[in-house]
């Protein structure tokens, strides 16, 4: 259930690329009648496959971008102190500037005008709430992938943006940051800070999270996880295989189970929910 209170709202959103000629013959629309609204405190997945409009659609949330767009677009501008939302990008080094943790999420706050006096307080804070205070001198070259992202984190948070936007930033990390980012961004996001975590590895979503899916710039899906990987009775397929993504291995094994008659509704999203599911009471 989403609540009332929405950050963004976008109605009939289009968005034609810049450039004419030869791209618009073969794709017209970066992204195409999009309604979709973000309520505050929320954690949306925005999955797709590569180019079917994830960060375009996430740098419109943002306020970034060079593009037609057309449609009506709302944003609750009396909660983002600059009007942006920061996103974090996939590449750890794409988005450091600092030397240091601390020099990094200082020069954050300078840029956005915050008053000198209150930085160190602001910048101690942010960098304790992703796990990084007791790294924060440590030289950006000697900082591991996952600490960059949380480095990155740690900027968005200190400029108290409402809402963090955080764009495939696990690619890149080995399965152990993975889960140290997801943990740390989950963290915050229970804290109430709004997430939109774009990702392609369906295995990062969670019981009950609301899962937004784009194909070809059109919105296909949006709703629970578990309404995703659920087999239809008419097509015998889910959401998940008619949009041609492959599911996680857990989600895989439920299919097998549900084929051999054991009923699994709402279906299993983890291994220890899908083992309580088939152990006899
Ligand atoms: N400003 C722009 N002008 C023209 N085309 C653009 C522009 N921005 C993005 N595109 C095109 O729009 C499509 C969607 O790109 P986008 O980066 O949003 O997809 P994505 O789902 O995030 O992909 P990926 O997973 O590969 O990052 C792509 O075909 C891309 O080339």
């Amino acid at each position: 259930m989403f609540s009332e209170k929405y950050l963004a709202e976008l109605t009939n959103v289009s968005v034609k690329p810049l450039t004419y000629g030869e791209q618009m013959k073969v794709q017209p629309y970066l992204l195409k009648d999009i309604s979709i609204s973000i309520a505050e405190g929320e954690w949306m997945n925005l999955i797709g496959r590569n180019g079917s409009g994830k960060s375009t659609l996430a740098r419109l949330i943002a306020g970034f971008g060079a593009w037609h767009a057309e449609g009506k677009f709302y944003k609750d501008q009396s909660r983002f102190v600059t009007g942006q939302v920061p996103i974090v990008l996939q590449q750890p080094d794409a988005s450091m500037v600092g030397s240091t943790p601390w020099e990094d999420v200082v020069m954050m706050l300078e840029q956005h005008g915050v008053e000198g006096m209150r930085i160190a307080g602001i910048a101690e804070n942010a960098l304790r709430q992703t796990g990084l205070h007791a790294r924060m001198h440590q030289p950006v070259e000697t900082l591991s992938g996952g600490q960059k992202q949380l480095t990155a984190i740690a900027g968005c948070l200190a400029v108290q943006s409402p809402m963090l936007i955080l764009d495939e930033v696990t690619a890149m990390l080995d399965p152990e940051a993975c889960i140290h980012v997801m943990d740390k961004v989950r963290e915050l996001n229970n804290g109430g800070v709004t997430v939109i975590w774009i990702t392609q590895k369906l295995e990062e979503l969670a019981p009950g999270d609301r899962v937004v899916a784009l194909e070809q710039g059109e919105l296909r899906f949006d709703g629970e996880a578990e309404k995703l990987f659920e087999r239809q009775v008419m097509s015998g397929l889910s959401p998940c295989e008619e949009l041609g993504f492959t599911a996680p291995y857990v989600i895989q094994t439920a299919w097998e189970l549900e084929a051999l008659g054991v009923n699994l509704r709402p279906i299993p999203m983890t291994p220890e929910m899908l083992a309580k599911a088939v152990t006899p009471l």
